[in-house]
């Protein structure tokens, strides 16, 4: 039986990267981060996915400085923010981005949100900024193929992670496969699609057959679909039951069950900035 701590994927670059890590987007309160961060450390959650746009890098860096544990027990990603597009602007933010984290150098700098006019100086940054030594992988976020493939036409170096929504309403198998051709892992943000798909029967039944919560249900057939996960709670009881996924298997047959869900359903917004793409760089 495996834990949490075991399973880590290697990306194209050679680094190494927890496949669940514990989201932090709407943690927002300053008074339990600390206590929250904690509770996931502790049940071995060992990747924190923030952004410069979650307001609570600085909470994290206080967070991890309270761990008192060394530099390589964890890994952290951040993202630049939109309005932090552009060579300077993304090299300058994520140098504060660095300071509000109390960190030299963060495991994974993503983009955001793919956006028209700053999308290869963005990128060339972020390039310079991994020579630089103050991220060890650069990735994207919210990219589609129209999205990668442009990008492709100017890179020195591809992303090596696409972060996307991606749940059983929303499982963006040729997105993947896509991103799987590429050597880009694919991480799925909003796994648990924010807890509102768990009265899917397919998911209740199979959480009835073996005596799991639908999240855990839901969790688990992200890791076996070999995806990176990063699921969010607030509550440290939450925290655990999902960190605890790595003690049953889903047959075929039941991974089968949980694909027929799929709705092509987005939970959160559409993704205006990237449709806006599309119509100016189509396919
Ligand atoms: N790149 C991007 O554009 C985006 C990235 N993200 C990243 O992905 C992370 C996860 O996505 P997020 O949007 O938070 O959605 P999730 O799918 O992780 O769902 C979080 C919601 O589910 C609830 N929940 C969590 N675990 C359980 C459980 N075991 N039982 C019942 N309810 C549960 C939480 O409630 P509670 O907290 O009350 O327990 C919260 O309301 C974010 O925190 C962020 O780091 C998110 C959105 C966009
Ligand atoms: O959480 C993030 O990383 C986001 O980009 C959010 O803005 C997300 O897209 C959202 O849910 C907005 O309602």
């Amino acid at each position: 039986m495996t834990t949490i701590q075991d399973n880590w994927l290697t990306l194209a670059d050679g680094q190494k990267m927890p496949q669940q890590g514990f989201g932090v987007y709407k943690l927002t309160d300053p008074t339990v981060f600390t206590q929250t961060i904690q509770s996931a450390y502790d049940d071995g959650y060992r990747l924190f996915d923030t952004a410069q746009m979650y307001g609570n890098e600085a909470d994290l860096g206080k967070a991890l400085k309270s761990l008192n544990v060394d530099r390589d027990d964890y890994f952290i990603t951040t993202k630049v923010a939109e309005s932090n597009q552009g060579y300077q602007k993304a090299i300058d933010s994520v140098k504060e981005s660095l300071k509000k984290l109390q960190l030299d150098y963060v495991n994974l700098l993503l983009v955001h949100w793919p956006i028209n006019g700053s999308f290869f100086e963005t990128w060339r940054a972020f390039e310079d900024l991994k020579k630089d030594g103050l991220t060890k992988s650069i990735g994207v976020s919210n990219y589609g193929m129209v999205h990668l493939q442009y990008l492709a036409t100017q890179a020195s170096e591809m992303p090596v992670v696409d972060q996307l929504e991606c749940h059983p309403w929303l499982s963006e198998k040729p997105m993947i496969d896509f991103n799987k051709q590429h050597h880009i892992v694919t991480q799925a943000w909003a796994p648990l699609g924010r807890g509102r798909i768990f009265e899917e029967s397919a998911i209740q039944e199979l959480a009835q057959k073996y005596g799991k919560t639908p999240a855990q249900i839901i969790l688990r057939w992200h890791f076996l679909n070999g995806l990176s996960f990063i699921p969010k709670s607030a509550h440290a009881s939450r925290i655990k039951e999902n960190a605890d996924i790595y003690d049953f298997a889903l047959t075929d047959q039941d991974m089968v069950q949980m694909d027929s869900i799929n709705k092509n359903v987005r939970i959160s917004q559409e993704p205006e900035l990237v449709y806006e793409f599309n119509q100016q760089y189509p396919h």
